[in-house]
């Protein structure tokens, strides 16, 4: 399989899973990224999430609860060109929303923050952390663009292990997550972890 086969074959999977089912899950996986935002070193200011399409794993309700307990805040990201890094704006439940470049909603408002952690969709992941998305490279440029302000970040890589494979074929421009999060728990990928 070549990327594009595979991300078309883990849309399929993901689509198929029940609404029952999926409800378990991200229960699950929701307490995997939990126990990861609660073991970073500080509070931080602001965490990226994202508004769940195309039977991503939705996190958002808890995620907003849990940041606005804390007093931090949640930011969505915006794609409002191609080939650009991700636009990260602050949203809370009930914000007003708007459309991104691919009719995604994303805030209206047009502050922008840099979150030093960000949660991120997997259409498909491998052990490594690599991971595949929609084929924009949002996600790839925005780490590449963190990386070139000398912004620390932490990438959760956020799916369901029947999106598993092998090896997913990274390309140059693929960064790994720091961490992989699915039902079946959280694991920081091979290749990064430390003693
Ligand atoms: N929930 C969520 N929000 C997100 C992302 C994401 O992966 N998940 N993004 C992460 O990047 C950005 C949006 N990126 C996207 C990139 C491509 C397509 C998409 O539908 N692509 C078409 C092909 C479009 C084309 O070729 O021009 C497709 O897959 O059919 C959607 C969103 C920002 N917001
Ligand atoms: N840092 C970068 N600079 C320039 N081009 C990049 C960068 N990162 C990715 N690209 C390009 O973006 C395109 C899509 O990359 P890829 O197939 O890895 O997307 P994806 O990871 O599935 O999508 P996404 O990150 O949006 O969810 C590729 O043509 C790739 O070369």
């Amino acid at each position: 399989m070549d990327r594009a086969q595979m991300r078309q074959w883990a849309l399929a999977r993901r689509e198929a899973i029940v609404p029952e089912v999926r409800r378990a899950w991200d229960a699950a996986i929701w307490q995997g990224v939990k126990e990861i935002l609660a073991a970073l070193p500080a509070a931080q200011p602001w965490i990226g999430g994202y508004w769940a399409v195309r039977a991503e794993p939705d996190v958002l309700t808890p995620l907003a609860a849990w940041t606005a307990r804390r007093g931090m805040g949640l930011a969505l990201p915006a794609a409002l060109q191609k080939a650009v890094p991700l636009v990260f704006r602050p949203w809370s439940p009930g914000a007003p929303m708007t459309r991104d470049v691919f009719g995604l909603p994303v805030p209206a408002g047009e502050e922008a923050v840099w979150p030093a952690v960000l949660l991120v969709p997997l259409v498909a992941f491998d052990a490594a952390g690599y991971r595949i998305g929609y084929g924009g490279g949002f996600y790839d440029r925005t780490l590449a663009a963190y990386r070139a302000a000398g912004r620390p970040v932490t990438a959760i890589g956020v799916g369901y292990e029947c999106t598993r494979l092998p090896d997913t074929h990274p390309g140059v421009h693929d960064l790994p997550m720091d961490w992989i999060v699915t039902e079946a728990g959280a694991f920081q990928p091979a290749a990064r972890k430390r003693a």
